[in-house]
């Protein structure tokens, strides 16, 4: 049997296996197995730990319920950075993923990342053919990259927005070869954003970090918002500061809701 810890960050919910001292046999189809809310564990992301090298303290790899590889995820930066921390008592830790290192800091009661610089060209999102990144020919949309793709939708009413069918329609449109999650807006005043994400490969969540980076990112290029805001989610509220130099800090609670252990070899490999 192999344990598992569930964790999460404003209700953006994780199964955290620990590959770190010894390899585990994950496969796509088994992270899907996993994360499937009906016949596995669920959760909205699969994160498998591996070692860190080199100025990191851990590696993380991130699956969505599709069991499609994410490279980003900021609710579970701050989940995995806390986990880490709670092992060596530091209160900085490095999470490396496939798209860079990320520093995190423990602030009191909460967790603050440095999810490195928001990327705007056109390639760097990717979009299918060159374009301005801050006016999308689809919808009232701007895009850019956290480290996986986001196009972020402004709107006057979030209340009124089907996300459920609009969100899908989005995230596999021939403008997002490698589809993207797709944030709905409502700016509320400078300093404040609402914000509900549909994201790629796992569909409504309570709450997505990397999108309300991005969110405010495209908001503040707009000249919507200031380079802070608070962003409500419907799981809570993130503090997001794109500082001067380009990177994105987000600032939010974690939480570990319980831990168990799993079977592995039952899973479909
Ligand atoms: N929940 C995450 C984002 C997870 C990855 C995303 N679905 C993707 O495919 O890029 C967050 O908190 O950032």
């Amino acid at each position: 049997m192999t344990s598992f810890r569930k964790m999460h960050g404003l209700g953006n919910d994780f199964v955290v296996l620990d590959a770190r001292r010894a390899a585990l046999p994950i496969t796509p189809a088994r992270a899907a197995a996993i994360a499937d809310r009906r016949r596995g564990i669920g959760c909205d992301q699969f994160i498998l730990l591996e070692p860190g090298t080199d100025g990191a303290d851990v590696f993380m790899r991130i699956r969505n319920p599709d069991g499609s590889e994410a490279g980003a995820c900021g609710n579970a930066t701050r989940c995995i950075a806390s986990l880490v921390a709670g092992e060596t008592g530091a209160d900085r830790v490095v999470v490396r993923t496939i798209s860079g290192d990320l520093p995190v800091e423990r602030l009191g009661e909460v967790w603050r990342a440095d999810m490195g610089p928001a990327r705007l060209g056109w390639q760097d999102v990717p979009l299918a053919r060159a374009m301005d990144t801050l006016h999308l020919p689809l919808e009232d949309a701007a895009a850019c990259s956290m480290g996986n793709p986001h196009a972020t939708v402004f709107v006057p009413d979030l209340d009124a927005i089907p996300v459920g069918t609009l969100g899908p329609r989005l995230e596999h449109d021939p403008l997002f070869p490698q589809r993207a999650n797709i944030g709905f807006v409502q700016v509320l005043n400078p300093e404040h954003i609402r914000l509900t994400v549909w994201e790629r490969g796992a569909g409504l969540t309570l709450a997505c970090g990397s999108g309300a980076c991005a969110a405010l990112v495209n908001a503040a290029r707009r000249g919507l918002t200031g380079r802070a805001a608070t962003v409500t989610l419907p799981g809570g509220d993130l503090h997001i500061e794109w500082r001067a130099d380009g990177h994105v800090l987000m600032t939010g609670p974690v939480a570990t809701a319980f831990t168990g252990t799993i079977d592995l070899d039952a899973l479909p490999l």
